[in-house]
């Protein structure tokens, strides 16, 4: 079943029409990678999908319901949208952080349960970060608050869990640590995941379908399942340039030349 459909996409900010032309939808269970050169469009992709931004034009459908006329905090039920950069500026204890990610699910007056916190708990052992629960976010390495942030955005529960470059101040072990947990939630708990990346290998290990964005337009995309070594050179070819795939066991793995 489809969990996600983006229609006839247009977007940009004031008069600049940054994507257009965006179509593609994604069923349960499968995880996405955009990727694309640098301003190629993907966050603004990312912020229209996510309610941030509202596009020119086009439509994007979550299980059925239109997201543009849901209310904002009705809206993080169904989509979660971890950026970039993460805005925290005053000092806040980690676990704190974390329980941001439960306020769609809270009234007004409610204060995060003993549940919630056992779930944030869990949700910081998830990237191995449990024994920083007490400690001041501030004080984190850029690379431990985005582990921390991914957490938040786990807590948030929704359908459509949006990640813009998770993995770009985590080490090579944590990047994979993260992808395959993020692959992990999305497969078993039929979510459908979309996470901006910039090396094509790590979208080919662990998303089931990559779209490529180019100069606001959706170049192609693909099931990375069942492709073969000419297909994507030619493809990544076209984006990065000189490249080549070599075969290592059953993966394809791309090289700059
Ligand atoms: N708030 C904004 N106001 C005006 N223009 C913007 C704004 N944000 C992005 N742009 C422009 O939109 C274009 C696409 O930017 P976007 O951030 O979507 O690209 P991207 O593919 O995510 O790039 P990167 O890989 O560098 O993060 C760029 O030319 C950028 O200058």
């Amino acid at each position: 079943m489809d969990i996600l459909q983006v229609e006839n996409i247009k977007a940009g900010y004031g008069n600049s029409v940054i994507i257009n032309d965006i179509n593609f939808s994604m069923r349960e269970g499968e995880l996405t990678a955009l990727l694309g050169l640098n301003g190629a469009g993907k966050t603004t992709l990312l912020k229209v999908i996510s309610g941030l931004l509202k596009p020119i034009d086009g439509k994007c459908i979550v299980n059925g319901r239109d997201i543009y006329e849901l209310q904002e905090k009705e809206r993080a039920k169904h989509i979660s949208y971890m950026p970039q950069r993460n805005s925290i500026i005053y000092d806040t204890q980690v676990i704190d952080v974390v329980l941001m990610g439960i306020t769609p699910y809270l009234g007004v007056f409610d204060s995060p349960t003993k549940a919630h916190r056992a779930l944030a708990y869990e949700m910081l052992k998830l990237v191995g970060m449990e024994y920083y629960l007490n400690e001041n976010f501030l004080h984190l390495s850029e690379g431990q608050k985005q582990l921390i942030i991914i957490s938040r955005s786990l807590m948030q529960n929704a359908e459509i869990m949006l990640f813009d470059e998770p993995d770009s101040a985590l080490d090579f072990k944590n990047k994979h640590m993260v992808l395959s947990k993020i692959k992990e939630v999305v497969t078993k708990e039929k979510r459908g995941g979309i996470i901006t990346l910039h090396d094509p290998n790590f979208a080919l290990s662990y998303c089931d379908r990559i779209i490529i964005l180019e100069q606001g337009k959706l170049f192609t995309q693909f099931k990375t399942k069942g492709v073969d070594k000419d297909f994507l050179c030619e493809v990544f070819m076209n984006i990065y340039g000189n490249i080549d795939v070599i075969k290592h066991k059953n993966k394809y793995i791309i090289v700059r030349l």
